[in-house]
């Protein structure tokens, strides 16, 4: 069954899509990575996913359920732990899981205690006195306690340290392993997503542009540095290897095959002033999707990772009666799993009440937005009319949100997005 269906997604206007017409599939129980250097569109794509934003045009389905109309439902069993948060509230962090739990009808305390050992984040602290890195750290806890069936993690790193982030993909990676957690990794780090995810696909001019399969390679991504180069290129490019630049000083050549058939081209070249890398995701951008090297042929695709149950093979980009072919009836909820969405929309959803284009989150907020959503009285998943959000302010390049009265399950989860401006 497909976790994400993505059919011809476009967001933004004119010269200012962000998304376009972006295709992409991703089956359950896959750890998928999507990578894409800075302002690429992950936190969009994400927004989109959640419902907090709506689609100029084309689709995204979750677990069938569209994405805009039914994000509430998608929000009972997805998760989305965000780039940035901040949370105005003088509740305890212990306090404020608690609150998320009840609101999904479950009862896992216990569950809070665990993560919260497991991640050394203490329970007891406010969470208006957080600072950034125990701000992500109580996302991620928030994320995971309502035991989604789907995680999206949006560069998740960003805050944590070097322990943080390998226990957090450590506790993912045995989720996604041992109870078919599917994950969506947003991110601009090649490395994570080779250690982790089965397939990587990449993120820039608003499309997917290739998917690879992550299966165990003679090389990583590598970057040839060489100094002062006067040979022949071409010894370089017919072995696959791609130009980032040629120039008089430097010369800086991207590849992704086998090593030992570079090893034989640097030894039969005689290089010595050169410098040989690991790859960041900015070179591989350049090598294969900017300038002259984007018109270039794609290298020859890679044979699937047979992993798990996942039938890779059937995954590709899709078609758009993919989406009309999905059968599978709309999710029932059953209490038992009720895994309510709500920490991680916050930021999101809150950040989206902002009138003014974020510099910090990068947020390019609709206008009109704010005032539909705080005009309306939020509900609980049983009914419960509660008082909109008490106080939202801005602190510079910072969104505020007091979560004090609602928590942050009702700030996420019961702001209904009807339309944004793009509709009107
Ligand atoms: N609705 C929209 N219309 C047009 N542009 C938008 C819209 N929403 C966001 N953008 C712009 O699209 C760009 C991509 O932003 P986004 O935050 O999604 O990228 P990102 O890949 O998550 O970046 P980063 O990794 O730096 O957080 C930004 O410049 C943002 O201002």
């Amino acid at each position: 069954m497909s976790a994400i269906v993505i059919n011809d997604l476009t967001k933004g206007k004119g010269k200012d899509k962000v998304l376009q017409k972006l295709n992409l599939e991703i089956l359950e129980g896959e750890f998928f990575s999507l990578l894409g250097t800075e302002k690429s569109g992950k936190t969009t794509l994400a927004r989109i996913i959640m419902g907090f934003l709506k689609p100029n045009s084309g689709s995204i389905k979750v677990y069938d359920m569209d994405s805009f109309k039914e994000s509430k439902e998608i929000k009972e069993s997805v998760s989305l732990v965000p780039e940035d948060m901040i949370f105005d509230s003088k509740i305890k962090s212990f306090a404020l899981l608690k609150k998320t739990l009840n609101a999904h009808n479950l009862s896992n305390t216990e569950d809070i205690d665990i993560l919260c050992d497991y991640f050394e984040f203490n329970s007891n602290l406010r969470v208006c006195d957080l600072r950034d890195r125990e701000r992500k750290l109580l996302a991620i806890i928030n994320a995971l306690i309502i035991k989604p069936r789907l995680l999206i993690l949006d560069n998740p790193s960003k805050f944590l340290d070097d322990k943080d982030i390998d226990r957090l993909f450590s506790h993912v990676k045995k989720l996604n392993e041992q109870e078919n957690l599917t994950v969506l990794l947003l991110s601009e780090s090649l490395r994570e997503a080779k250690k982790y995810s089965a397939r990587i696909a990449y993120l820039s001019d608003g499309k997917v542009q290739d998917i690879e399969y992550n299966n165990v390679k003679a090389a990583g991504d590598k970057v040839l540095k060489i100094d002062s180069y006067r040979g022949n290129l071409n010894y370089f490019t017919s072995i696959g290897a791609r130009i980032i630049k040629d120039e008089e000083d430097e010369t800086i050549l991207y590849f992704d095959g086998p090593l030992p058939e570079l090893s034989k081209v640097i030894y039969e070249e005689g290089l010595e002033n050169y410098i040989l890398e690991d790859a960041e995701l900015s070179d591989k951008v350049e090598a294969y999707y900017k300038g002259e090297n984007a018109k270039l042929p794609r290298r020859k695709p890679e044979a699937p990772v047979e992993s798990k149950d996942i039938k890779l093979e059937e995954t590709s980009t899709i078609e758009a009666d993919t989406i009309n072919g999905v059968s599978e009836a709309t999710i029932k909820l059953d209490q038992a799993d009720n895994n309510f969405n709500s920490v991680e929309g916050i930021s999101e959803d809150e950040m989206e009440k902002d009138t003014v284009h974020n510099t910090k989150t990068n947020l390019f907020v609709d206008e009109e937005y704010s005032e539909k959503v705080l005009g309306e009285n939020p509900k609980t998943p049983q009914g419960e009319v509660l008082d909109p959000p008490k106080e939202e302010k801005t602190s510079g390049d910072t969104i505020v949100f007091d979560t004090s009265n609602e928590g942050i399950f009702n700030a996420s989860e019961e702001t209904k997005l009807k339309e944004d401006k793009d509709d009107i």
